[in-house]
């Protein structure tokens, strides 16, 4: 410490001048060591919890960008036959969310008919993936190929519209259900707005544009009061994030239409249920609960009041999305430029026959033979609302929508799907 006690002395000053920049090399090296220790932890902890690791669980395949897989001539070739419709007039439709209930059902109708289907889905672990697989597998049966990746992923997205010039885009993919949303809030804005606006980037980037339907949800309608819920009534009091997701995206798909000119089509879904369905609703679970011999828990409103749903089955809500899809419009614009008012819709797809839970579990024990341990309690504040109804007029009126199962027919075909798929086939069911 001598250099500092006597700095003034210019031999001494320049003698010691070499231990002082040792000195601040070395504490220069501890700092510069310091903040590369900050600087990776920072990284860390920015891709540990960055939107797209907690989702749910995006495969890791979906994280990576662009993959070997997704390249070459193979894959391009596959890529092209499932898209490719039977006939020139046929539609090319890429299904987001292809590998989820919903989107199953609409790829197999689709192809059924003749129509170019090409699937993606992420494969997440937001229920049980091995579903997914078997979903997958009956799919690939019948000529349709899901591509493995995320919407969010806008390299692999320009790689299948630059393979195939798609004449629309069901839009599927989505984080679903109402009570997760307070659990992992984060993955609803990855999928339901980041994951949305990707996709709708996209779509309005190439030419020509694609026609969008898309899944918006009951759920908008929240703490509506007014039955039964029409496109008309209010949308602005959502009760879960889930559901501020959906209203969002109705609201993203307005600018998209209105700046770019694409047609955009959503539909609000009522409570969808049927074979293949998602275990975290809760006529899948009740199913696998009873049969467990396990207690189920029955949500009632204030007061002891009902809560009910207007379940709509699985074939009825594919009948709504394939009419949706027969009458888009074309889109209007190209390359990112509006080139006239492009078409805009929302429909109630729901059955407008709203059921207490109650019942639902009195249906399930008949077909289970099994009675069922009722717990009912308080419907807690998590995003539930007491009851949906939906008024169809809309839909029948535009799309011909008619909606044709009843609860009790809907969840016969269920159960003896469960019962085959789980039972049966003995696949765990967790
Ligand atoms: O229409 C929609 O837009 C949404 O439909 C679906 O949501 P919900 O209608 O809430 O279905 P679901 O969870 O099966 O609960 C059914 C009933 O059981 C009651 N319920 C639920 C759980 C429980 O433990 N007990 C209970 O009584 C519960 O209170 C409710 O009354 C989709 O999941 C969602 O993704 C979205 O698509």
């Amino acid at each position: 410490m001598k250099h500092i006690e006597s700095p003034s002395t210019p031999g001494k000053f320049k003698m010691e001048k070499p231990p002082y920049n040792r000195l601040r090399l070395q504490s220069s090296i501890a700092k510069l060591a310091f903040w590369s220790l900050v600087f990776l932890g920072m990284m860390f902890v920015f891709f540990y919890r960055s939107p797209s690791s907690s989702n749910p669980a995006p495969s890791d395949r979906s994280r990576r960008s662009l993959t070997s897989s997704y390249a070459g001539p193979s894959f391009e070739k596959r890529v092209r036959q499932s898209a490719k419709p039977r006939s020139k007039h046929g539609m090319s439709v890429l299904v987001t969310g292809a590998a989820g209930f919903v989107g199953t059902h609409i790829s197999a109708a689709l192809k059924r008919r003749g129509d170019g289907v090409l699937g993606l889905d992420n494969f997440n672990s937001y229920y049980d993936p091995s579903l997914k697989r078997a979903r997958q597998a009956m799919l690939e049966r019948s000529g349709v190929y899901i591509v493995e990746g995320d919407i969010n992923d806008g390299a692999l997205l320009a790689k299948l519209f630059n393979i195939v010039p798609f004449t629309h885009v069901m839009h599927l993919a989505a984080q679903a259900g109402v009570r997760f949303a307070m659990k992992n809030p984060n993955s609803y804005v990855h999928s339901n707005i980041a994951g949305l606006v990707s996709m709708l980037e996209f779509c309005k980037n190439v030419n020509p544009q694609p026609a969008v339907v898309w899944a918006s949800s009951s759920s908008v309608y929240g703490l509506n009061t007014k039955v039964p819920f029409s496109e008309r009534d209010r949308t602005d009091q959502p009760a879960s994030l889930y559901a501020a997701t959906k209203k969002a995206g109705e609201e993203i798909a307005h600018t998209y239409n209105h700046i770019y000119g694409l047609s955009l089509t959503a539909l609000r879904f009522f409570t969808v249920y049927g074979p293949w369905g998602r275990p975290d609703m809760a006529y899948f679970f009740f199913t696998k609960d009873i049969l467990k011999g396990k207690s189920i828990p029955i949500f009632e409103a204030p007061n002891h009041g009902t809560v009910a749903r207007d379940f709509t089955y699985i074939e009825d809500i594919v009948k709504g999305c394939l009419a949706a899809l027969d009458t888009t419009e074309k889109s209007t614009g190209s390359g990112g430029k509006k080139k006239g008012k492009a078409q805009l819709r929302v429909y109630n797809l729901g059955n407008t026959s709203p059921v207490p839970v109650g019942d639902l579990v009195s249906i399930l024990e008949k077909l289970l033979k099994v009675k069922a341990k009722r717990l009912v309690m308080k419907l807690p504040r998590n995003g539930d609302v007491p009851f949906t109804h939906a008024n169809i007029s809309l839909a029948e009126t535009e799309l011909g929508y008619k909606p044709t199962t009843d609860l009790r027919t809907g969840l016969k075909k269920f159960v003896q799907w469960y019962l085959s798929y789980y039972v049966d086939g003995k696949k765990s069911s967790h």
